[in-house]
């Protein structure tokens, strides 16, 4: 499990550890790291280009830039604002052999020191020009300049970093936005860090938490799922999530609703019925898919919200709720509720998502009292208890069609086999991110495709 820590909590640990470090330590040690992976990306080329901005992210260049001097490496630097630029770090890197010019030529690497967690908003104008006649792989110093530190957001011109080298803990940008490959230097701040504000779960966690049957284990003991989805207009979303119930766990799922006939000829092993009441007992619900949202569909959605087990509302049942919210009070709030919205759902339910998806999966975790997995390049999803997990997908191949009813699927499978809910929410997005990775190796795919990779997928967390 990785943590990650906001801006305000790394100046204040900084600031503890920097009174008992003699000055300029830390940013040396920053600056060190940056040297050595940048040498490392070079593989023997000769050639940095720095661009340095006003603070301490452009010092971490220069210093940088000195490091590399030592080793031979011809290294040039654009001043943005040369008043501004780090003294120190600017004499260092002259007396070493830099040279400041207007513009860089051509280079083999770029470092980008523009900005880092003092950064607000997009590239200025004249940064932007700067960044945007590159043709060099750019080695971002703490974070890819332009792109928000806290939210990840990036609203006009930014860096496109190919790596990013940051510096004593992992920061929200991190997981939330590309930073390409991101390495992270020890500067001896871990001591003085609180616990972090978000996490992220690493392949292996997900592995140790997937539920898999033991040696006393039956297709009871393992939680019966319960999915009510699809429609005689969609019965492909009840096919698809009850698919995704059956092959993320190995106890037993329910079917109930119109297209039993359609998920009884995909999977047999489902027990499928045509009504919710006839549905018998389980020990989770996934309910939205493909449900639609007429009079009848809400009376299931009542229903599943009544029966006291753990719920997964996707899709119009997040719809349904939005339009008639009487519906909540069909809920049990000790039961846990698990809202899976997009953008637009999240919209209808509780107003724009806003440039901050952390706060707005917590605004509305806080709101309904549930789990919130607002869905995205990087999945957040926050707690009603404070925690908050991020996965970032890496890949755009679960965009299609069909694949948040795999979601859904999986995660309903994984309540019912009775883990906590947050939990269950960041594994099962983690699943299927890593099956629509492997289900494409290169090239679109439907949902189906990504639903096939799902136990390929939960054998890799499972491997050590
Ligand atoms: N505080 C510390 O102990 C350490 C800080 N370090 C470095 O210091 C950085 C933070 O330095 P600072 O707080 O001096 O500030 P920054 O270097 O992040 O920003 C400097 C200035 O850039 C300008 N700026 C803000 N947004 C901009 C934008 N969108 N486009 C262009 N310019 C913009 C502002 O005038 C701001 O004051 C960290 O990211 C890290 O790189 C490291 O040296 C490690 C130790
Ligand atoms: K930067």
């Amino acid at each position: 499990m990785r943590g990650l820590w906001t801006t305000a909590r790394v100046r204040a640990a900084e600031e503890r550890v920097m009174a008992a470090v003699p000055p300029g330590a830390l940013m040396r040690r920053a600056a060190f790291g940056v040297a050595v992976v940048a040498a490392e990306l070079l593989a023997g080329r000769r050639r940095v280009g720095l661009l340095v901005g006003a603070g301490n992210n452009g010092g971490d260049a220069l210093w940088a830039g000195y490091h590399l001097r030592k080793r031979g490496v011809t290294v040039t630097a654009v001043l943005l604002e040369p008043s501004r630029a780090h003294a120190e770090g600017l004499a260092a890197f002259r007396r070493a052999g830099g040279r400041v010019v207007d513009r860089l030529g051509p280079v083999d690497l770029v470092v980008d020191g523009i900005v880092g967690l003092s950064a607000r908003g997009p590239l200025r104008p004249d940064a932007a020009a700067h960044v945007a006649g590159l043709d060099a792989p750019v080695l971002a110093v703490d974070l890819p300049s332009g792109v928000d530190p806290d939210t990840g957001h990036v609203a006009g011109p930014a860096v496109r970093a190919h790596t990013t080298v940051t510096f004593g803990c992992l920061k929200p940008v991190h997981a939330l936005a590309d930073c390409g490959d991101v390495r992270l230097v020890d500067i001896g701040l871990a001591d003085a860090l609180p616990g972090p504000d978000l996490l992220e779960l690493d392949p292996a966690d997900v592995g140790a938490a997937w539920p898999v049957p033991g040696p006393d284990s039956d297709k009871y003991t393992q939680g019966v799922t319960g999915v009510a989805a699809g429609s005689s207009t969609y019965p492909g979303a009840a096919v698809l999530a009850t698919g995704a119930s059956l092959l993320s766990t190995s106890g037993l799922v329910r079917y109930a609703g119109p297209a039993a006939e359609a998920v009884r000829a995909h999977w047999p092993e489902a027990i499928c019925t045509g009504s919710i009441t006839d549905a018998g007992r389980v020990q989770a619900w996934v309910v939205g898919p493909g449900l639609g949202t007429g009079l009848g569909s809400e009376q299931v959605l009542r229903t599943v919200l009544e029966a006291g087990v753990p719920v997964c509302a996707d899709a119009d049942a997040i719809t349904m709720l939005a339009n008639n919210p009487d519906l909540w009070d069909a809920r049990d709030p000790d039961t846990p509720l698990v809202l899976t919205p997009h953008d637009r759902e999240y919209e209808r339910l509780a107003g724009p998502v806003g440039e901050d998806r952390v706060a707005a999966a917590r605004r509305a975790a806080d709101k309904f009292g549930a789990v919130v997995l607002l869905k995205g390049h990087a999945t957040v999803i926050a707690s009603p208890d404070g925690r908050t997990l991020v996965n970032r997908a890496g890949n755009s191949w679960a965009a299609t069609a069909g694949s948040g009813d795999v979601l859904s699927g999986v995660l309903g499978s994984l309540l019912a086999a009775g883990l906590d809910p947050a939990l269950a929410a960041a594994c099962a997005t983690r699943v299927h991110t890593l099956a629509a990775a492997l289900a494409a190796d290169g090239a679109p795919i439907p949902a189906s495709a990504l639903l096939h990779a799902l136990p390929d997928a939960i054998r890799t967390t499972r491997t050590p």
